[in-house]
């Protein structure tokens, strides 16, 4: 399916207007006609009622007809058998007077006919300045054609109404006096040329909004109070198997038995993600009640195909469960030459052979937390039991409480038939390590807490509380102490967590292991790449440059590097130049960008002499702090990225 959105072409063509009359209007509508013809398309059409019905439909279809202009009776009548707008030509009060005034000149017997009715104020006027007036209404062409002979019986001269009646009048031997102005002919237009440009706002905003619908891959149905279609686009009508056309007009209940808007209709509150079963299909359902200028008009029901969804949700369980349910690194396994680093071992297997309580792990991030969690459960007497790891960050809330406390059966709509244990459970006498944990939402960790201090679960939807004998490992590369401060974080479960905590150094602190690790890892990655014999003088090119490297994505960001060296090596057959592995590095430079080129000076002027006497300066004081560039910047009394920069560029 297409899914671009593209603006619908605008074609802003002139308003089409048709002035309808039949009678005396018609070189009114002529006059103002050419003052429009800048603004509007004005077709006259000199006829009225029933025979001009079929060509103004027919006009309106093939859009060439937005309004239509009339006067009087036929006018009224026009409105009732066409779907277009039709603006009445409105007698003013100073027509009237102007009419009548004109009228009396011509003789004493005036009398006026009016459609539909006399306004009391036109009597009253007449009755004020004295002029004896024979006001009549009339609805149909045959009311005029009787009161016009009527009128005449009694010996009315002169009569002033509407084309029609003027026309009849005249026809009857009587002078006729035109009631509309060519004033009130240019208002009605006025108003005609506005409601025509309004319907264009409103079409176009309409196709607009109908483009999107139609590209949209989710299903949306709109519905009114009394949850009739009144939108469907092409996703839903396929989602339901129904036709969008077929389905307009027609209860929701019938298009898609099982779809029902009416909770939402009554209550006027949203329901989001429940669960719907449509012709065997199960539908993932948000339902939203629809307001229009404040009042309810409906609902809006958007569907979503059960399973696409269940793929997304097992992709992202897989994507946050990492890995196995047993643990791969052992503490004497872990690269720790480093003081810190040894320490840290010694601290973990005290804690992993005396101690059962929970533990807080903080670090950066890819230093190794969850490593060092593995080796403590393979060094405790759990070892023989699950090790489970779950990262509280990659899930919203309600998935993340079903996947640590698990559910009953019918917790929610579309939980498991059985139910299902969550982690908790399925750690049982291991360790569950709960990655992230500065990400988990304030409702888990009340519910943490509670599972820390009273050793038992409640499964979602359940009420027995299930004992569990699980080792708590908590990690996070978030300042916890600050987030509690900030009230991100509470309070409780935050002292309860780091009563036992562990801090594992970020590489740049330890230059000894980057050694360590770089020559463990780098001649493995050249032997993955079938580049063995290059590992010696690779390591021997590669280590003052990674020694000097600030890691602010710890040991994972040195098995990047590592990674992407052994490629180099295997590209270009031999281990490459100095450039080419300071680009490898560079690229993952503090700022992210690839480092600032020397320019090129030649090797012995005065430039170049500086700059190499500096670097030489700059590496003595890295050295003389351990590697520690920010500890070496301090004392070099520059930046930590200009320090980074001035290495790049030597
Ligand atoms: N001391 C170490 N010895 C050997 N390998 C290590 C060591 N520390 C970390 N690693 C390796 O570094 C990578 C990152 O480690 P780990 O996933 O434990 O970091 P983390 O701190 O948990 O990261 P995150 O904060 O992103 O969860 C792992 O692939 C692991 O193999």
């Amino acid at each position: 399916m297409n899914t671009d959105i593209v603006s619908p072409p605008v074609t802003r063509r002139l308003p089409c207007i048709y002035a309808v009359t039949g009678y005396g209007l018609f070189e009114s509508f002529q006059t103002v006609a050419s003052e429009f013809a800048a603004r509007a398309r004005i077709e006259l059409l000199h006829d009225a009622f029933e025979p001009v019905v079929a060509p103004l439909k027919q006009a309106a279809a093939q859009g060439r007809c937005d309004v239509v202009v009339a006067s009087g009776s036929n006018g009224a009548f026009l409105r009732t058998r066409l779907s277009v707008p039709v603006v009445l030509v409105q007698v003013g009060g100073y027509d009237l007077m102007a009419a009548l005034a004109h009228a009396r000149q011509m003789s004493d017997r005036v009398a006026v006919v009016l459609h539909s009715k006399v306004p009391a104020e036109l009597r009253r006027f007449a009755h004020v300045f004295g002029m004896a007036v024979d006001f009549r209404a009339y609805e149909s062409a045959e009311d005029v054609q009787r009161c016009v002979r009527e009128l005449a019986a009694s010996g009315i001269q002169v009569v002033v109404g509407a084309g029609m009646v003027t026309d009849y009048a005249e026809r009857a031997g009587l002078a006729g006096v035109l009631l509309y102005s060519p004033g009130s002919v240019r208002t009605a237009m006025d108003t005609a040329l506005a409601i025509a440009l309004a319907q264009y706002e409103e079409r176009s905003r309409r196709d607009r909004l109908d483009l999107i619908l139609r590209h949209l891959s989710d299903g949306v149905v709109a519905v009114d109070t009394r949850g009739r279609v009144t939108t469907m686009n092409p996703a839903a009508a396929r989602i339901v198997g129904a036709s969008a056309g077929q389905a307009l007009g027609r209860a929701i209940t019938e298009v898609a038995p099982g779809l029902n808007p009416g909770p939402v209709l009554a209550r006027g509150m949203p329901e989001l993600g429940r669960i719907d079963d449509v012709r065997g299909k199960s539908l993932v359902v948000d339902c939203v009640p629809l307001y229009e200028a404040g009042a309810q008009a409906g609902a809006l029901l958007t569907l979503h195909p059960s399973q696409p969804l269940e793929h997304a949700v097992g992709r992202l369980r897989a994507h946050s469960h990492r890995r196995s349910r047993s643990a791969r690194y052992t503490l004497n396994g872990l690269v720790a030459v480093s003081a810190s680093m040894r320490e840290l071992v010694h601290r973990c297997e005290v804690l992993a052979s005396n101690s059962d309580a929970t533990i807080l792990i903080q670090g950066e991030s890819g230093s190794g937390k969850e490593v060092v969690a593995q080796g403590i459960h393979r060094a405790s007497r759990r070892h023989a039991r699950p090790f489970v790891a779950i990262n509280c960050g990659a899930f919203p809330e309600q998935l993340l409480e079903s996947e640590l406390f698990g559910y009953e059966e019918g917790a929610f709509t579309g939980a498991r038939r059985q139910g299902k244990a969550g982690l908790f459970e399925a750690a049982d006498g291991g360790t569950l390590l709960l990655d992230e944990v500065g990400e988990m939402p304030l409702p888990l960790q009340t519910r943490l807490l509670r599972v820390l201090q009273e050793k038992e679960i409640t499964r979602v939807g359940g009420i027995d509380a299930i004992p569990i004998d699980v080792r708590i490992i908590a990690a996070t590369h978030r300042d916890l102490a600050a987030l509690a401060r900030d009230g991100a974080f509470r309070h409780d479960l935050f002292y309860r967590l780091h009563i036992l905590q562990l801090r594992v150094p970020p590489l740049r602190e330890r230059p000894e292991d980057i050694e360590a690790l770089a020559a463990d890892l780098l001649p493995a990655a050249l032997k993955r790449a079938g580049a063995a014999k290059l590992a010696a003088q690779a390591l021997r090119a590669a280590l003052p440059m990674l020694m000097a490297h600030d890691w602010p994505g710890n040991v994972r960001e040195l098995e990047n590097v590592v990674e992407r060296i052994a490629i180099e090596c295997l590209l270009a057959g031999k281990v490459p130049a100095a450039g080419t592995l300071r680009k490898v590095l560079g690229s993952f430079g503090p700022d992210g960008a690839w480092p600032a080129a020397t320019q090129g000076a030649a090797p012995d002027s005065l430039e170049s002499v500086q700059r190499a006497t500096e670097i030489e300066h700059i590496r003595a004081s890295l050295r003389a702090h351990g590697g520690n560039r920010a500890a070496a910047a301090r004392a070099l009394g520059i930046s930590r990225t200009t320090l980074w920069r001035k290495i790049r560029s030597s």
